[in-house]
């Protein structure tokens, strides 16, 4: 592991907890490591953005640009970007705010099976919030990794919003296999045309929103190992990347990176979230490797 800490310039501050401690890199960024027997996780404080997730034993399971901006000037590429209040462009920002805040820690727990730990935004940590909200998100990692981000209306009146879990897996693009999207989905390289297609290989740019998902979704990669996913809360799942031509056109993705992964994300966008006073809502996404 601390060769990975090394890689990214990270220094270990503290221990908190007996498998968790905070890091920052040269730009002053907090980030949580955490070093259970079990599993192995890194979580940045900007964006409550988890880059680094592997069972012990076991290889990365995401996938982290090397010209990812790591220093809070930009979102960060790779691991899992948290959209929210909304996903993609139908507002600026691109995927909304909360993947550029700095959360603030709100609980740890280590037990014999996992470390949980808890980030959390509000309204007040803000400059200018539409509604007055609770937002937390926890990752649960051990030799499974759980992340559930909950939203909670905090305001007198009842609001409305969409989210993700922008996903970015770790596989050789080209030899990856994705099944159980459903097969209904809205092409966004082709002005959303609806089409239908149940299981597919990649190779050029893919942006596809699938509208009918199952909760369980597997990537299978070249060698025929597999990743296990299960969603809660979502009503699309997106598959994305950009392939090679138009990858070379984004700056924070490394020469050939874009062949080394696969966004799956847990999305909910098509019926936005609509939360009464007091109400929460959770979208979930679990990650298994089995052996
Ligand atoms: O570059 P960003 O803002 O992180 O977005 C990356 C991609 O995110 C995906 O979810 C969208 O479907 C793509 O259209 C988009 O390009």
């Amino acid at each position: 592991m601390t060769e990975r800490l090394k890689e990214l310039g990270l220094s270990i501050d503290k221990q908190l907890d007996n498998a968790v401690f905070s890091a920052t890199n040269n730009d002053g960024m907090l980030f949580y490591w955490i070093d259970h027997p079990l599993g192995k996780a890194l979580i940045s404080a900007y964006g409550a953005h988890i880059i680094s997730y592997h069972p012990s034993n076991q290889s990365e399971q995401f996938w982290l640009s090397k010209a990812s901006a790591l220093d809070g000037s930009a979102p960060i590429r790779g691991g899992v970007p948290i959209c929210w209040p909304w996903f993609g462009n139908t507002r600026q920002p691109n995927h909304g705010y909360a993947r550029t805040q700095i959360w603030k820690l709100a609980s740890i727990n280590t037990t014999e099976e996992n470390t949980e730990i808890t980030l959390a935004l509000s309204d007040d940590m803000l400059d200018k919030a539409e509604f007055k909200f609770s937002l937390e998100c926890k990752f649960t990692v051990g030799e499974e990794l759980q992340i559930d981000l909950s939203t909670t209306n905090l305001d007198n009146h009842p609001i409305e919003l969409g989210a993700a879990l922008h996903s970015y897996f770790a596989t050789h693009r080209d030899s990856a296999k994705v099944s159980g999207m459903g097969d209904s989905f809205l092409d966004k390289t082709d002005d959303f045309a609806k089409k239908t297609q149940t299981e597919f290989a990649l190779s050029e740019e893919t942006d596809r929103l699938y509208t009918q998902p199952n909760h369980h979704i597997t990537l299978t990669h070249g060698n025929g190992h597999q990743l296990k996913l299960a969603h809660q809360g979502e009503d699309t799942v997106v598959i994305w990347n950009p392939g090679d031509t138009k990858a070379e056109g984004i700056a924070d993705i490394h020469a050939g990176g874009a062949q080394e992964y696969l966004c799956v994300e847990a999305v909910r966008t098509q019926n936005p979230i609509q939360l009464g006073v007091k109400e929460t809502y959770t979208l979930s996404q679990h990650l298994s490797v089995p052996i």
